[in-house]
């Protein structure tokens, strides 16, 4: 059964709890979870770096609450190098689980072959993008990924990108009002990570990272909780 469009409302702003290392993930009952966030990240490319993925299925105590998977690519900022052939294997196995899907955009060639299956099970993937450094030409570039990815067929757009300035929080704020056909999750990274989370959410964006337990999972980072309590407070725009 697919989950995505309760989970992908600009006017409904959700908060995704991800989890950078297997003890957060143990250590973290479904109680907790909800209570934290909408919908759980599980990074696969951290769990596999740290060796328990191969045959268990660590997250199976959080069944009841929305599961998102990402295999991310070392390119984007995954742990590990995981090639294509592992990641196809490591989305076979997770797909039963699964509420939705992270792609990175410019894996969608690569990974067709489980993308096509993903849409005969009708369950939906967030064509993703990451910049680290905060490029010039970055916010220019995200209105043709975001048409790139509906052409893909992705339910969600998102990209996380280093803010250098209150003007770059503002700039990526605005793409969630000028950026039509798919909905956004646009987030920033760095020391301006939270701010730009709380305006992003304000302005629409539909999945907000925090992370759950002790170790973020992308710089600047606030933890799910902090994250989804600020989005709380704030007024629909
Ligand atoms: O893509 C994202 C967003 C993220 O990079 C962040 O900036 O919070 C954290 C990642 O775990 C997740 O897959």
């Amino acid at each position: 059964m697919s989950r995505a469009p309760a989970l992908l409302n600009p006017s409904q702003p959700k908060v995704v709890g991800s989890f950078g290392n297997a003890k957060s993930l143990g250590n973290t009952s479904l109680a907790a979870a909800r209570e934290a966030c909408d919908v759980v990240e599980i990074r696969m490319d951290l769990l596999e770096a740290e060796g328990i993925l191969t045959s268990t299925r660590p997250w199976a105590h959080l069944e009841g609450i929305p599961l998102l998977f990402t295999a991310r690519i070392a390119a984007e900022g995954g742990a590990g190098n995981l090639g294509v052939g592992e990641r196809i294997k490591l989305l076979e196995k997770i797909l039963p689980d699964a509420a939705l899907v992270d792609v990175e955009l410019a894996s969608a060639g690569d990974l067709g072959g489980i993308l096509s299956r993903m849409k005969t099970e009708e369950i939906p993937w967030v064509a993703s993008f990451h910049d680290f450094q905060g490029l010039a030409d970055t916010f220019a570039r995200i209105p043709p990924m975001a048409e790139q990815a509906v052409k893909a067929g992705a339910a969600c757009f998102k990209a996380a990108v280093r803010m250098h300035t209150a003007d770059d929080v503002a700039k990526l704020a605005g793409l969630l009002k000028s950026v039509e056909g798919i909905p956004l999750s646009l987030m920033g990274m760095g020391p301006l990570a939270p701010v730009s989370r709380l305006l992003c959410a304000q302005y629409g964006s539909v999945l907000n990272y925090g992370f759950i337990g002790d170790a973020p999972t992308a710089p600047g980072q606030w933890s799910a909780e902090l994250l989804k309590r600020g989005i709380a407070e704030l007024e629909r725009i």
